[in-house]
């Protein structure tokens, strides 16, 4: 789910040996790849994360140099989803530029040796020269199974190297054994299904030694988290609980990243004359940019929580909880993942819709994947929630701010609803869907795997904030800075910015908008979070005194917004079709304009009704 993920195309290697990780999803295909090439490619505890290829190199036993594939998992070589079909394209040599892969690491898991061995066998079939990745023995030994590898061995007819990616285990056997990998021994060709299945619970079973009974608690843990009623419940506290933290655990951290950019905006007042130069850094680059940044405290906390969820089985389990709900409105369970992705960012939500198979299911998916809160609305949110809903405790633990965030979240996904409703009625109408999905073992989350996954989102969240944000900020500084206000007039009022927005603000009036908030729409199309960084710069130019620019960006939306109007504007931003990456990947994803337009008309439309209907009834109740 990391935000922007990039998607590499494997680069054809005219000399070098091609070797594809392959097997059903969740096997631990992308768990090998990261350890084989040092890589960090994503992984999570539920079916379905990888959908796209992914090329490195590795250095085989020999010392030989190779390339590895990464492939999305699939349950055979029918492809079904999107992502199914690249696995059967890359296996049978169907991509023009690629050549077929010359070793298949097939990955199986040790704990669902049964369910693995169907696709394994089918992969033999091919005759391509392969070896078998037993891979999860660990959590294979925790259950209390035995699986006997040379069993195994002897009735695949290839070499099986038991592994731990998780930990390293049995990497270096299994270059060895990719070394030596030989076509294996000719199969029947066209075995059916159920056949194939047969054969797969007599090879489980001559090779499953022994096993005893510790799945007992992931079965009764199943039982509470999975019940009809109190698993919701469980589902539902957490997610407020997580909601509450991110406030709560937040603010300390975000009072001294606030302290330091006023230190810093001091430091250069001091030391450097009166300049344009000066207040381009201190109203711009640090009005602006270090408004944004000071939410990485609450980004790290939220994707610590959404981590946790998929890295210990629990999202999976949420996914299929949430099955019943979604069949409410014409989606499957297999919609939540990606929908829940796009909480921190829609354009990896909109790229994990690959897994959906069919296709209206998909498309409505993705038509819907924007009302989810991305991350990057998390920073406007926060901060106009911080400046007019007051701090107080509404009951033990629960505070009225968190509960608003909440809220918000809430509205974002029952408007999702309403619109998958509508669509799933007209324009994709048809039949839902059933929901298959396996549920994946509990575990605790790796520690490891937890702070490289903070890490990155962290990451990539600073590195928006020294691009794209920094970028829309000096150029709003420009345009909020000339032409030069003539004597009486007022700086914004003369600005060519505050010309833009006084052009658009006859439209926004009617909702309740100011100028300066009619403006940060316009840059906030790049990254939602500009929308905080252009008024913290609008009211740093605007500030009439020095010490009125000291003053941060809460305080200023204090001292100037009317409640009704904040609220008009977080309603304007659960909706708001703010962000040109997501009109982007949703034109590639659906092969054409037609979609990316139908999504950015109908979520501009809810936006702009739902900020009016606030507004309006916000000032009627005399707020
Ligand atoms: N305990 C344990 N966990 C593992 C092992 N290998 C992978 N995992 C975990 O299993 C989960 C799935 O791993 P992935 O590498 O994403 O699986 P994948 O086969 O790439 O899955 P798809 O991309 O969905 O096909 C992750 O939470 C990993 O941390 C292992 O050997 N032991
Ligand atoms: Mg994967």
């Amino acid at each position: 789910m990391a935000q922007g993920e990039t998607i590499d195309r494997p680069k054809p290697a005219a000399k070098l040996r091609r070797i594809a990780l392959v097997g059903n999803p969740n096997a631990g295909k992308s768990a090998l790849f990261n350890v084989l090439t040092g890589a960090r490619q994503k992984i999570a505890n539920y079916p379905g994360v990888t959908v796209e290829r992914k090329a490195g190199r590795l250095a085989l036993a020999s010392g030989e140099a190779a390339e590895l594939v990464d492939l999305p998992g699939s349950y055979s070589l029918d492809a079904s989803s999107p992502d199914e079909e690249v696995t059967r394209k890359v296996v049978l040599g169907g991509f023009a530029d690629e050549p077929r892969p010359d070793v298949l690491v097939i990955v199986i898991d040790a704990a669902n040796l049964e369910q693995h061995l169907v696709f394994a066998q089918e992969l033999l079939e091919l005759g391509i020269p392969a070896v078998a990745a037993l891979n999860m023995m660990d959590l294979a030994e925790r259950d209390g199974l035995v699986v006997d590898a040379d069993a195994l061995s002897g009735v695949l007819g290839i070499s099986v190297i038991p592994t731990v990616a998780v930990r390293r285990r049995g990497t270096a056997e299994l270059l060895a054994a990719i070394d030596k990998a030989a076509p294996p021994p000719e199969r029947p060709q066209h075995v059916t299904l159920p056949e194939r299945r047969l054969a797969a619970r007599n090879m489980a079973k001559g090779a499953i030694l022994s096993e005893t009974g510790a799945h007992r608690l992931h079965a009764s843990l199943d039982k509470v988290l999975l019940h009809p009623w109190a698993g919701p419940v469980i589902l539902f506290g957490l997610l407020f609980v997580v909601f509450q933290a991110v406030f709560a655990w937040a603010d300390p951290l975000i009072g001294a990243i606030e302290g330091v950019a006023e230190g810093l905006s001091g430091l250069v007042k001091a030391n450097m004359g009166e300049s344009l130069l000066r207040d381009l850094i201190t109203e711009g680059v640090i009005a602006g940019v270090g408004s944004v940044v000071v939410f990485l405290p609450q980004i790290v906390i939220l994707f610590a929580f959404i981590l946790v969820m998929e890295q210990s089985g629990y999202m999976a389990r949420a996914a299929y909880i949430m099955d019943r709900l979604m069949a409410g409105v014409g989606l499957s369970g297999r919609s939540f993942i990606p929908l829940l992705s796009s909480f921190a960012c829609a354009i990896p939500g909109i790229m994990a819709t690959r897994s959906i198979a069919d296709p209206k299911d998909r498309l409505t998916t993705i038509l819907i994947a924007p009302l989810m809160t991305c991350s990057a609305r998390l920073p406007v949110y926060t901060v106009i929630i911080g400046a007019v809903i007051p701090a107080t405790s509404v009951g033990p633990g629960v505070g009225l701010q968190g509960l608003v965030l909440f809220a918000l979240y809430i509205a974002g996904i029952i408007g999702a609803m309403v619109v998958a409703l509508v669509l799933r009625r007209t324009v994709t109408k048809g039949a839902a869907s059933g929901f298959i999905m396996e549920l994946p073992k509990y575990q605790w989350p790796p520690l490891r795997d937890l702070l490289i996954g903070l890490w990155q989102r962290a990451w990539v969240f600073l590195r928006r904030a020294g691009t794209i944000i920094f970028a829309a900020t000096v150029i709003l500084w420009l345009l909020l800075t000339f032409p030069k206000a003539g004597p009486g007039e007022s700086q914004l009022d003369a600005s060519a910015a505050g010309q833009i927005a006084s052009a658009m603000q006859p439209a926004f009036e009617p909702i309740g908008f100011q100028r300066e908030m009619t403006l940060a729409l316009v840059p906030a199309m790049a990254a939602r979070e500009v929308a905080v960084s252009s008024l913290a710069t609008t009211y740093a130019v605007d500030a009439e005194d020095e010490a009125e620019t000291e003053q941060a960006l809460r305080g200023e939306i204090a001292s100037r917004w009317s409640l009704p109007t904040a609220l008009a504007f977080l309603a304007w931003f659960i909706f708001a079709p703010q962000c040109l990456s997501t009109i982007a990947v949703t034109r590639r994803e659906t092969n054409g304009w037609k979609w990316p337009i139908v999504m950015l008309a109908y979520l501009f439309a809810l936006a702009y009704v739902f900020a009016g209907i606030t507004f309006w009834s916000a000032t009627a109740l005399g707020l």
